[in-house]
């Protein structure tokens, strides 16, 4: 079978090769310096779970290589992040992979000086170089993918995220990958229920290993959550954090949408 997560990690790293060509080390420092100051995602989510609430991460994706077009009319970064963060979203996620996702360094700029809630950059992080492109973008956290990282790649990754003020969410989809995650310094472990290999989604996922996560980890269950009945299966298990993209992105009002699956 066809291996889409290596397929993608290969274009990523030629695109960070010639980005290299462009903007050289030095000057991404320089503007990850200047830029807004990081807001922490982990004490934003903290803040929403404390209140009784669920802490939702709401992502900002055009398309994806499971589902192709999924928002193909109304997509405008700077409104959707603002509807968003009225309808409850604790964070963002926004996608900026550009060939297989169709999404933009761009959106993260505007959906992010548009709230005051913090931002995820959604991308394959395979270089040192494109933690310190997040941060000079603005970004507030970064997200690990184990499944396309050995041990000693993903530490430096996290050590470069934590060096820059930026939080970081790990992602695993199987034991061995939360058995290496447990490792790194982050308390913040999304558990993906699509396998990025095969796309194949299961709740199963979330059910079967947030429970082996330990005491002072933060949960987060990720894709494929389309119903209120989804997130109470995932919080038995002991998650109240949420990365949701497809089912708010179908959604003309998503607002709405996110309130919708807030409880209390
Ligand atoms: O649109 P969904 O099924 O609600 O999923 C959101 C998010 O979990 C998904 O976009 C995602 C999770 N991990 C990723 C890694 C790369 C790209 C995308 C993802």
């Amino acid at each position: 079978m066809r291996d889409i997560l290596a397929e993608i990690c290969d274009k990523k790293r030629e695109h960070v090769a010639d980005m290299k060509k462009v903007f050289s080390l030095p000057d991404l420092e320089a503007k990850a310096k200047a830029a807004s100051p990081a807001r922490s995602f982990i004490s934003a989510l903290k803040t929403k779970i404390s209140a009784g609430h669920y802490g939702f991460i709401c992502e900002i994706k055009k398309a994806s290589p499971s589902k192709g077009l999924i928002r193909p009319q109304d997509f405008e970064p700077a409104a959707l992040a603002a509807a968003y963060e009225r309808g409850g979203a604790a964070c963002l996620s926004v996608l900026t992979d550009i060939p297989y996702f169709q999404g933009n360094d761009g959106y993260l700029v505007e959906a992010r000086s548009a709230v005051s809630i913090p931002v995820l950059r959604k991308d394959f992080m395979v270089d040192p170089y494109q933690v310190v492109e997040a941060r000079a973008l603005g970004a507030d956290c970064i997200l690990l993918i184990m499944a396309a990282l050995d041990d000693s790649l993903a530490a430096e990754l996290e050590d470069s995220a934590h060096h820059y003020g930026m939080d970081v969410l790990i992602e695993v989809h199987n034991q061995e990958e939360l058995n290496r995650a447990l490792k790194l310094k982050s308390p913040l472990v999304g558990v993906n229920n699509r396998n990025l290999k095969t796309m194949h989604v299961s709740l199963e996922n979330t059910l079967s290993l947030v429970p082996q996560m330990p005491e002072g980890k933060i949960a987060v269950a990720e894709s494929g959550l389309a119903s209120v009945s989804d997130l109470e299966q995932c919080e038995a298990a002991g998650a109240n954090c949420f990365l949701i993209g497809e089912t708010f992105m179908r959604q003309s009002d998503v607002e709405q949408a996110v309130k919708n699956f807030q409880k209390g």
